[in-house]
């Protein structure tokens, strides 16, 4: 196990009223396993996964990750978690546009200040890991969404962290790109690495081990059909 929700929650107060985004959940990631997240607009699923990924604090209850609650994390001790241990994918590939693909890649490594060697070589791994090798020097906006997409799992991995949080990886892709980003997402958690992805699109469910259904703040496991 890698993470753990213990009855965790997030609850809003918005000048409308108090607002539960989530519901008390517990939820456990596990290592090499692909963990999908599905539910309707609004229902909760990013909560879920920033709660996981200690983007946010949960309102009642704890989270665990690494056998360490977050609640007895200092500020920094959670940025260093988030910035070693999880690696983030987002639905806009959040690059960074003045930079090559490389560059973008190498980034998280100058965050850590990685002595430069080390990030040449981690960078190469990473980027031949999601077969772009060949695309390094183009620009984001020289990439299609499919190469965009790898360029930011190679970012979200090359610091090899053990969990992998996606937030709607495919929802800008055509139907090919969904089939590769996928396939390298299912890689990762075959490599042992513990990966949830947060979707709309229940088709997904074809590469799954487990999935949870998140509908008005309350995640639940549903049951795999194959
Ligand atoms: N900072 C916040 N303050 C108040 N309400 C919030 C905040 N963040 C999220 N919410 C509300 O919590 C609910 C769940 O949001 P969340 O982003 O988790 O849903 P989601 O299932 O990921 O939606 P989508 O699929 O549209 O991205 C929504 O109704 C949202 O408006």
């Amino acid at each position: 196990m890698i993470a753990e929700l213990k009855e965790a929650n997030k609850i809003y107060e918005t000048p409308a009223g108090v607002f539960t985004a989530l519901d008390k959940t517990t939820l456990v990631i596990n290592e090499a396993e692909l963990l999908l997240i599905i539910g309707p607009s609004g229902s909760g699923k990013t909560t879920l996964l920033s709660l996981i990924g200690c983007l946010i604090d949960p309102t009642e209850g704890d989270v665990w990750l690494q056998g360490q609650s977050v609640r007895e994390m200092s500020a920094k001790q959670m940025a260093d978690a988030r910035l070693n241990l999880v690696g983030f994918v987002f639905q806009q590939f959040n690059l960074l546009a003045p930079l090559t693909a490389e560059e973008n890649v190498a980034f998280p490594l100058q965050m850590q200040r990685l002595p430069s060697v080390d990030i040449k070589r981690r960078t190469a791994e990473a980027l031949a890991k999601v077969n772009m090798t060949d695309h390094r020097r183009k620009s984001p906006k020289q990439l299609s969404g499919g190469q965009q997409q790898r360029i930011a799992i190679a970012r979200a991995l090359v610091t090899n962290p053990k969990l992998v949080l996606c937030d709607e990886p495919t929802a800008s892709l055509d139907k090919e790109s969904v089939d590769i980003v996928m396939d390298e997402l299912r890689l990762l958690s075959r490599a042992g690495k513990a990966v949830a992805v947060v979707t709309h699109d229940p088709r997904l469910s074809a590469y799954a081990d487990r999935v949870i259904e998140v509908n008005s703040g309350i995640a639940r496991p549903i049951t795999l059909e194959r």
